[in-house]
């Protein structure tokens, strides 16, 4: 935030609330500037190619960064002004990243657990009864609580995913940011957990999500709302059905794309441009 910034009061009804927000870095704007709200009941999927920005707005709404110019607010606080430790219990995030940071010995369960902590890696000797009961509560909410005692580097990438999104859930978050929870799945994986995504979209309990990916395919039937990314910028963002259009997909990724929707499930494709396809010879 500059000074140049204008000061306003966050609606208290808004987890996030960007204004002009921009993260630069080595001279690149990484994304922005944007402006983005997301309410208590929204389902956000943000999508856009390579590149787009996407883990560098979740790295903002994750409270994991500042940005460089505009004014942002998670769930109240306004990042650059509040200690990141102070909001990291009230948000669940899963990410390539945090997976990385994972020791490979530590047992699942404390994975978990250690959300409540802030902390990855066992820290404590022994965590409590309360502690065990709420992790297996978050592993089952995602068919993982057979996996409880497993060393977490023995898992499959799609149990490492689940049990990162279980930790994520652990601290009970009021926002919860997902990025590319369906990378590096096969095709019964990818199902699996869209399926329990979209169980979790529809819970009204369940916290407001934002989740991150590449593939219109793998937008959770229930979720309400899209940010399309394309070079830093919001190509388009509002309700979901509004957002994503072959039209806008054309533009954000750059290529002829049909998208058709069956069952509340999107799926796209390129298709050639009219005249685009000249015979041999012709
Ligand atoms: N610390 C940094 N310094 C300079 N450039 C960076 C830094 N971090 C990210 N970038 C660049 O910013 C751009 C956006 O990166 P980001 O990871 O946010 O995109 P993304 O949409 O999540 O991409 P992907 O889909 O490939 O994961 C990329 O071009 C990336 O190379």
């Amino acid at each position: 935030m500059t000074d140049d910034d204008e000061v306003y009061e966050s609606d208290p009804d808004l987890l996030v609330d960007f204004r002009d927000v921009t993260l630069v870095r080595g001279g690149n704007t990484l994304v922005g500037p944007v402006s983005w709200q997301v309410e208590l009941d929204e389902r956000w999927v943000v999508i856009g190619p390579n590149g787009a920005g996407k883990t560098s707005l979740m790295r903002l709404a994750a409270a994991q960064v500042h940005p460089t110019s505009g004014s942002a607010y998670v769930l109240n606080e306004q990042l650059g002004k509040v200690e990141v430790r102070e909001l990291s219990t009230r948000i669940g995030v899963s990410s390539a990243a945090l997976a990385e940071r994972v020791p490979a010995d530590e047992i699942v369960t404390d994975v978990v657990i250690s959300a409540g902590y802030s902390v990855i890696g066992r820290w404590r000797e022994a965590y409590d009864d309360v502690d065990r009961a709420q992790a297996v509560e978050s592993l089952e909410s995602m068919g993982a609580e057979h996996l409880a005692d497993r060393a977490f580097g023995t898992l499959s990438e799609g149990e490492r995913k689940r049990v990162l999104i279980s930790r994520a859930l652990m601290t009970d978050p009021e926002l919860l940011l997902l990025d590319e929870p369906a990378a590096g799945l096969d095709l019964g994986g990818r199902e699996e957990l869209v399926a329990r995504l979209s169980r979790l979209a529809s819970d009204p309990e369940a916290p407001a999500m934002v989740l991150i990916t590449h593939h219109v395919e793998e937008i959770p039937d229930g979720f309400t709302h899209a940010m399309l990314l394309s070079e830093g910028a919001v190509v388009a963002q509002g309700l979901l059905d509004d957002v994503l259009t072959s039209q806008n997909l054309s533009s954000a990724f750059r290529q002829q794309i049909t998208l058709s929707r069956v069952d509340g499930r999107y799926f796209a494709r390129r298709t050639r441009r009219a005249g685009g396809h000249r015979r041999a010879g012709g």
